[in-house]
Parts: C-alpha cells; sequence; structure tokens
C-alpha cells in the first residue's frame, strides 16, 4: 500500500513534469518559468526515488494507536498518516523509549526490507504487561547489532533506523547556537551530523530553505564517504565541502608540508595579509615621471605619499580606496599642468579656474602613462593576485611578516602558478575582505547587485514553496502551493523578466563568496585552523552552527585545541552535548586504541564499545625489506576474514608511495576493496578491517603523531591488524 501511494506520487509528478514541458509560449519569462519548473519536478521526482529502499522501516504502538515510521511522510487521498516521517514529533519515541522509560509505547517493531519486500523483524516489548503477540521477541538491540555487524561498502550508510536517545537527543537539538558536539573514535558524530542537517531542513524548512546549510568535512575521499546519506534521506539541499574548496573557483590541491600549513593557519595572518596590501600600495624611491600630451610631468615622493596618505585615511578598503589615490594624483598633477600653462605674465592670479582643472584631470587620467604609474604605486588587486604575489617573493613574505625565520619564509615560498594548498584558502577569503571587489563600483554593478537580490528572493520563496523542503508529499495536492509558485513565477521571474535559472540554494551557494548559510554543521571540525574558522564565520550571519569533533583526534598542527577559545570570541556562549558510545570499534580494538590514548592524555577515557566480536588485534613484526611482500600475503587473508567487505592499509606518509600498489580500488574476485592511505586521508573512514603499518613511524611523523596513530587504530569496525617494521 505504501509502495502503492509512492508510485501514484511518482506518477503525478511525472505527468506534471511532461505538461510543463510542453508549455509553448515562447516568451522569455514563461521559457524560463517552465524549465524552472522541469528542474523542480525533476529534483522531486529524484528524491522519490531515493526513499524507494528502506522506505518504511518502522512501526511504533502505543495507547493511542499504531504508527508506521519512514524516511518520508506519506498520506492517503483522504489526508490520513500512512507513514511518519522519521523527523517528525509523532516519530520521537521510536528513538527515545526504553524499557525503563517507554512513555505510552508498547511495542517498537524493525522492519527489514529487501527492495519492495519484508525479509524480516525484530520486536522490543516495552510494556510486558500489554497482551503480547505470541511471535514478539524483545530484540532491541538486535537490529543496532545487525546494522553494526554489517559489511562496509566504503559509503556510509544511513543510520535512521537505529538512531540511540543520546543521539537523537543531539539531532533534534534547536537551532539557534553553536551546538559542540564531542565525542570518541565511532561514536556515531558523523552520522549525527548528518541526521542534524536533515532534521533541521525538516523542522525549520522556512528558515533554511532559501539560506541552504553548508557541510564542511576534512578531505574530498571524506565527502565522497559520505555522499549517498543525505540523499537517501530525500535531502538534496545541503552543500557539502572541505575548506579547501569553499573559495568558488579555487580548487586547493596543491599539497604542502605541514609545517608551511600550521603558519597559513595561524592568525598572525591576518596581519600579514593587511601587510602584503599595504606592500601593495607603493612610493616611488625618489619620484615618477609620465610622458602627457601637456608634456613630461614629474611627481616626486612626498607628493605621491601625500596621495597615498588620503586615500589610507579614507578608511576604504583597498580596491574602493584607488579612486581617492587616483584622484589625489591627478590633482596634483592638474595643478603642475596649471602651473606650466596658466602662469599669468603678468603676475596676476593663475588663469586657469576650477573648471578648467577638472578638465585637464578628466584628460590626464586617461593618459595611458599615468595608468601606468597608478597602476604601479596603487594596483587593482584581486584576492589570487595579491597572495600568489606575496608567496611566490621571498623580499614580499619577509616584509609583510618580520616575525618568521628565514626557515619559514622559505616554507612558505612556492613558484607562481603552481596552483593553491587547502591552507591557501583561508588567506585568499581574507584578502577578499580586506581588499573588497576590483570592479568599479558603477551605477551598472549597483543595478547588478538590486537584480541579484530581486532574482534571489524570488528564488528563496520557490524553494520555500516547492524546491528543498523536505518531502510532505500531500503537499503536492495542495492547490495553495501551486497556485503560489505559479504566481511567483509568473510575476517575479515571468513579467519582471529577472533571468534566473533554476539552481537550487546549495549550488547557488556554492557560486558565492559572500553567501552567508542559515546553518553550518562542521565535522572533524579540531582540524579547522584559526584562519579557517574566521573564513567560516563569515559564512554564517545567525551563529547558527554544529561543530562535531574530538581533541584527542587532532592531527593538523593548527588545528583547534580548545572550543571555547576558537569560537567563544566570535559566536558567544557554546552549548556542549558528548556521544559516549563507539558503535564502530568493538571492544577488543578500543582497548588497543586507549594504550595510545593515554600517551596522548592520561585524563582522557575512551568511548565505550556497543559490543564484542570475540576477535583479539593481531600484531606481527616484519623487516623493511620484506614488508611489500608479506603485507599483500596478509592483506589477502584478511580480505578472506571479511567477505565482500572493506580492508584499509593505513602507513605512514613516507611509506605511501612504496605500499599504494597494493590497493584494490573497487575489490576484484578475491574480494572487497582494498585503500592504502594516511591517516589523514583516513580521517573520519572506516572499514572492517584494518592494518596499521609501522606505528611507531606513525607517532614520530608530527608532533601530532600519538593522535595520528589513535585515528588510526580505531577505523576498524570488525578487525585490527597492527605490524612493526624493523631494519
Ligand atoms: N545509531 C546507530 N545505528 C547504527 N549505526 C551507527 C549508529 N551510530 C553510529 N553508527 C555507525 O557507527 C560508525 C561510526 O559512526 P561515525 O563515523 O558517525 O562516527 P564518528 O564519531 O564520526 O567517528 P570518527 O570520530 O572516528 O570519525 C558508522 O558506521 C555509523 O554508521
Amino acid at each position: 500500500m505504501l509502495y502503492n501511494r509512492l508510485d501514484e506520487l511518482r506518477e503525478r509528478l511525472d505527468q506534471r513534469r511532461d505538461l510543463a514541458r510542453r508549455e509553448e509560449d515562447e516568451t522569455p519569462g514563461r521559457l524560463t518559468h517552465r524549465d524552472n519548473m522541469v528542474a523542480m519536478y525533476s529534483s522531486r521526482l529524484a528524491q522519490l526515488d531515493a526513499v524507494e529502499n528502506g522506505l518504511c522501516f518502522g512501526r511504533l504502538d502505543s495507547t493511542g494507536g499504531t504508527n508506521y515510521i519512514g524516511r518520508i511522510g506519506l498520506f492517503d487521498p483522504q489526508r490520513e498518516p500512512l507513514l511518519i516521517d522519521w523527523r517528525a514529533e509523532a516519530a520521537r519515541s521510536f528513538y527515545t523509549a526504553t524499557a525503563a522509560r517507554p512513555g505510552d509505547v508498547t511495542l517498537r517493531r524493525h522492519i527489514h526490507t529487501s527492495h519492495r519486500e519484508v525479509t524480516g523483524i525484530s520486536d522490543e516489548v516495552l510494556d510486558l504487561s500489554a497482551p503480547q503477540d505470541d511471535q514478539s521477541t524483545i530484540t532491541g538491540e538486535a537490529a543496532l547489532l545487525a546494522a553494526l555487524d554489517a559489511e562496509r561498502s566504503g559509503r556510509m550508510r544511513d543510520i535512521v533506523e537505529t538512531i540511540q536517545a543520546e543521539q537523537d537527543d543531539i539531532i533534534r537539538a534547536p537551532l539557534d547556537g553553536t551546538l559542540i558536539v564531542e565525542g570518541g573514535p565511532g561514536t556515531g558524530k558523523t552520522a549525527v551530523a548528518l541526521h542534524r542537517a536533515a532534521y533541521l531542513l525538516y523542522e525549520y524548512r522556512e528558515q533554511l530553505a532559501s539560506r541552504g546549510v553548508l557541510l564542511i568535512g576534512p578531505n574530498t575521499m571524506f565527502l565522497r564517504y559520505i555522499s549517498e546519506v543525505l540523499p537517501g534521506l530525500a535531502e538534496t539541499d545541503v552543500l557539502l565541502r572541505t575548506i579547501g574548496d569553499l573559495y568558488p573557483g579555487v580548487s586547493a590541491d596543491r599539497e604542502e608540508p605541514d609545517e608551511a600549513a600550521a603558519i597559513k593557519g595561524s592568525e598572525t595572518m591576518v596581519e600579514v595579509v593587511k601587510a602584503a596590501i599595504a606592500d601593495r600600495q607603493r612610493l616611488p624611491e625618489t619620484e615618477v615621471d609620465m610622458d602627457t600630451e601637456y608634456g613630461r610631468l614629474v611627481l616626486d615622493r612626498a607628493a605621491c605619499a601625500r596621495a597615498r596618505d588620503r586615500a589610507r585615511d579614507s578608511g576604504k578598503l583597498h580596491n574602493a580606496a584607488r579612486p581617492v589615490f587616483e584622484a589625489a594624483m591627478i590633482e596634483a598633477l592638474a595643478e603642475q599642468v596649471a602651473e606650466r600653462i596658466g602662469t599669468d605674465p603678468l603676475g596676476g592670479e593663475n588663469l586657469l579656474d576650477e573648471d578648467d582643472l577638472a578638465e585637464i584631470g578628466r584628460e590626464l587620467v586617461g593618459e595611458s602613462d599615468v595608468q601606468a604609474v597608478l597602476d604601479w604605486l596603487w594596483p587593482k588587486l584581486t584576492p589570487k593576485l595579491l597572495i600568489s604575489g606575496l608567496l611566490s617573493s621571498r623580499r614580499r613574505i619577509a616584509s609583510a611578516a618580520p616575525h618568521l625565520t628565514e626557515y619559514q619564509c622559505g616554507l612558505l615560498l612556492r613558484t607562481p602558478y603552481s596552483g593553491w594548498s587547502p591552507a591557501d584558502v583561508p588567506l585568499l577569503d581574507e584578502a577578499a575582505e580586506l581588499l573588497g571587489s576590483a570592479e568599479d563600483k558603477t551605477a551598472t554593478a549597483a543595478a547588478e547587485r538590486r537584480r541579484q537580490e530581486r532574482a534571489e528572493y524570488a528564488q528563496g520563496v520557490l524553494d520555500i514553496a516547492m524546491g528543498s523542503r523536505s518531502i510532505d508529499v500531500e503537499d503536492e495536492d495542495d492547490p495553495e502551493i501551486l497556485l503560489a509558485t505559479d504566481l511567483l513565477d509568473a510575476a517575479l521571474l515571468g513579467q519582471r523578466h529577472v533571468d534566473v535559472a533554476y539552481r537550487t540554494t546549495a549550488e547557488r551557494a556554492a557560486a558565492d563568496r559572500t553567501w552567508t548559510f542559515g546553518h553550518i554543521v562542521v565535522d572533524e571540525a579540531q582540524e579547522l585552523s584559526p584562519m579557517a574558522w574566521r573564513m567560516l564565520l563569515r559564512r554564517t550571519v545567525t551563529k547558527s552552527m554544529t561543530v562535531v569533533g574530538d581533541l584527542a583526534q587532532l592531527g593538523d598542527l593548527s588545528g583547534t585545541t580548545s572550543w571555547s577559545e576558537a569560537l567563544e570570541p566570535h559566536v558567544g556562549r557554546l552549548r556542549h552535548r558528548t556521544l559516549s558510545v563507539s558503535y564502530r570499534t568493538p571492544a577488543e580494538i578500543m582497548a588497543e586504541a586507549a594504550k595510545v590514548l593515554v600517551r596522548i592524555d592520561p585524563a582522557l577515557t575512551p568511548p565505550t564499545a556497543a559490543r564484542r566480536t570475540g576477535v583479539e588485534p593481531w600484531r606481527r613484526e616484519i623487516d623493511d625489506s620484506e614488508l611489500f611482500i608479506r603485507l599483500a600475503g596478509l592483506i589477502d587473508a584478511e580480505r578472506s576474514e571479511v567477505g565482500r567487505g572493506s580492508v584499509g592499509v593505513v602507513v605512514p606518509n613516507g611509506r605511501l608511495a612504496a605500499l599504494e600498489d597494493l590497493a584494490v580500488p573497487d575489490g576484484d574476485d578475491a574480494g572487497g576493496p582494498v585503500t592504502v592511505l594516511t591517516v589523514r586521508r583516513a580521517k573520519g573512514l572506516e572499514f572492517d578491517a584494518v592494518i596499521v603499518i609501522d606505528p611507531d613511524g606513525i607517532s614520530s611523523q608530527s608532533p601530532r603523531g600519538d593522535n595520528d596513530l589513535y585515528v588510526a587504530l580505531t577505523r576498524a569496525t570488525r578487525r585490527l591488524g597492527v605490524i612493526d617494521v624493523s631494519s
């Protein structure tokens, strides 16, 4: 019945899309309207396709009746609920009712399906005095344990069927303010962060639809790993980004030494960027000369300094202050011309008046020699020009960052046009803030801004009404909503000829550096440097954020060591929540990792493992010369243990090149995929079996090497092996 309803809805959307496609009115406004409608229907259809598997996964019996819980809400034609969206308040006790505190819940049933078939159920009877079906068994943990033991495919799955009470509490926490979620490895921080994004988009639809939600992850491999979770929950309007690709038009894939990244991440770089800009506001050694139609004109250093001071004192950003500098320089040049051609031979006042001077000034501005001098003394700068100019000149680095040693200056130095590293990106953003736009602020620019605002408004209203709302599918029947979007389209997008193609909020946000989001979720947040936080905090006006991380897993040298120090000065008081149970790492493996955790900080305690597997971690010592060949054999053995499950081989940075040929990216006849990776890449990921190579090498590769080793040892869901390398 549920699937019949889903099919009906799909068919209806499909018909509407066809109808929209056949729209024949070819006037520009109607064409845009048609394209928008087609895109929106397509995106809604994709959302319905995404919930096909596991559409309904739970049943909740309470004294008030029976409800079915699923990925979306469905209603019958009489508007009676058929399926309750997992995020609705009515579904909440599915996650929170316990035997000790059942509330009015009598039975919780997990329904297991494969495609459209029910393959099993597991029941938890919460009120033992209630009449029981003979078939019911008390299997509250069965669904959870089955999920935890399941093979990992290389893509994270959602946990919507088995969210635990402490996780539910965080997922449904109010939107306002900044929430810090801490928890050890495998406690579900990423899972909770993703489900919270989906929940917030459902619960605060109108607030968030037009501004969108941004999720920051540590690297692109991680973003790929989590990329299927939100679409599977029918949410497509979350922008997933690393800090390195948050700046539109920049893809930061250049590698650099950790030490260089650490320098760039420090907050002192704000002053360095300011100094680099000041450095580009030059003065000539003695004088500058220009050939003009009035002959050769010369301005001395003092005259240039006066013009520079006037521009600096204007309080404007560098690019906006350029016209001030230009005006002061032209004034000085025009006076020189006036003296030359307007002097009264009889000794009276200069023969040229204000208007003449202005006319001379206008002519001088158009002179190419004059412009070349102005560009040299006060160039219009883009962030990319400024930062690449800074980092490719030892002289400029030393002048803008006098606090750095020569060795540190050398670390920052790079050849021009050699691409951007992730740590460069917050510098670009800082530069963009300090430079201001390099475009002339002409009337056209203002008009463009107004046009954008109008388009954004229209798009926002559309998003709210149609595009990015969560699926509460019966709205599809609501004539008011359809009428509203049709009217908006006709009025705003059509009659006013505002030329916006339909783009999701996430797409529009991705293209706009100054976009501010309705909510920001930061995963592996301990890795963010002070400069990265500055960049991110510019993307939120409301400071509504969910920040998840674990300080014990901090690897980045300029990362976060205290949440309150990093954030409270910018966002005010923080709210804190903790996750205490590790769902990934079995007790046997957690015991191994705990030995490293005490080295990091004896006061820290590891999370409690949700399960034991009975499989102890193994340890071998292998001679360096035999490592490759013997490791190949050990990987094969692990693959046969975990079937189609995944194997991860975590190596010190320096061994990656020698061992990466052992990877089997997509799996083969012998088993599932094998990934060979450094700790940085492994962050946030998990594998059925993990082999950690050369733990001492990992520990000693960075001042945070023990943290890295702790991360490496906690990536396995089932099996762990450790190989010490001797030489
Ligand atoms: N309630 C749950 N039901 C089923 N699986 C869960 C649950 N909570 C977490 N998991 C699973 O546990 C594993 C670890 O979760 P996740 O990656 O979110 O943890 P984490 O705290 O982010 O870990 P790390 O800090 O090591 O990156 C994932 O496979 C996740 O799906």
